[in-house]
């Protein structure tokens, strides 16, 4: 049982959905072992009771916050104090208080999925720009209700727009190369000027200058307290009339209500979303405007990435409990 000895536990919080053979072999360095609570209050007094004392490290997806809720402080405090690591099983990690994880005594080593969700969620994000620009949701809607074309209006094509990336991380990376097949001219805004090899040559340009300049807006970004509701109201009013605003990051990135007022009032033309800021709830102001096209949180919804990120984050759990560190901490606890 490696270098941990026995009494080493691992703790499934959600399900394996494919890398379950990949799951399984973790059993070579701790017992293996899941949740029998249903919620957030059954999962605290079976943390309060010590039911999860011996448990060295947690492997929870995104779906699992049914179960636990947020992983905020009260979360992390209750959680046993054997407990050295926590392997998210996506790559946004703003359900889990990174701050109270490292502010632990023990402290709680944090990772998350990089890379392997690029392609996949690079590839939504175009199918959103290109249905956003082409108004496809319109007439497909049109079609279901037995009028063929000519009752959509009519959409644009993406050759020689500004397509403007605001977050230009590893999917942000992915998409530039993916939208200059389209002809689009990718500039981008980030929190750092990237080095000319990494941009791959796009433009970097100011926050205010992105907003002014995109004919469409391509949120890439993770949400933090700096991002949420970065796109608001003012946002808007300092962007191009008509212009095509897409998020597949999270929807709290974009206040939801600020974008429904500029899709009434036309200064937006139409958007493509894969998040929401309540999901699964999706704004009426949304639902009910056939402009705009919504996917149900499906970035990364294929067999292959699930199956890598499900293997990148088990190997996350095998390299730390076998070398006491994580293959991909979160960049807050690169440093530790
Ligand atoms: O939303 C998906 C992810 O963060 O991996």
């Amino acid at each position: 049982m490696g270098s941990n000895g026995a009494g080493t536990k691992i703790l499934l919080l959600g399900k394996i959905d494919h890398a379950q053979k990949t799951w399984d072999a973790l059993s070579d360095v701790g017992e293996l072992v899941k949740t029998g609570a249903s919620n957030r209050t059954e999962f605290l007094q079976e943390c309060r009771e010590g039911k999860y004392d011996g448990v060295v490290a947690i492997y929870r997806t995104f779906h699992s916050i049914s179960i636990t809720g947020l992983i905020d402080e009260e979360l992390v405090n209750a959680l046993p104090s054997s407990l050295k690591y926590m392997a998210h099983c996506g790559a946004g990690y703003d359900m889990i208080d990174v701050h109270a994880c490292t502010a632990r005594n023990p402290p709680i080593r944090v990772s998350n999925v990089p890379t392997a969700v690029d392609d996949a969620t690079a590839d939504v994000n175009i199918f959103l720009i290109l249905g956003a620009l082409r108004n496809f949701n319109g007439g497909m809607h049109s079609l279901r209700e037995g009028k063929f074309i000519g009752q959509t209006p009519v959409g644009h094509d993406p050759r020689g727009k500004v397509l403007g990336i605001l977050g230009m991380g590893g999917i942000g990376r992915n998409l530039k190369k993916k939208a200059e097949a389209f002809g689009m001219k990718v500039i981008y805004h980030n929190r750092r000027q990237l080095s000319e090899e990494l941009s791959g040559g796009a433009q970097y340009v100011t926050f205010d200058e992105l907003l002014a300049t995109s004919d469409v807006l391509s949120l890439n970004l993770p949400l933090n307290k700096n991002t949420r509701h970065i796109i608001s109201k003012a946002e808007f009013a300092k962007m191009k009339d008509g212009v095509v605003v897409v998020n597949t990051a999270r929807g709290a990135v974009m206040d939801e209500a600020a974008l429904v007022e500029a899709l009434d009032s036309g200064k937006v033309f139409s958007a493509g979303l894969d998040v929401f800021e309540e999901e699964p709830k999706i704004h009426p102001g949304l639902m009910n405007n056939h402009n705009v096209i919504l996917v149900p949180h499906m970035g990364t919804w294929t067999v292959e990435t699930m199956t890598s990120m499900e293997v990148w984050a088990i190997d996350n759990i095998r390299q730390a409990l076998e070398t006491g560190k994580l293959k991909s901490p979160v960049p807050e606890q690169a440093d530790m």
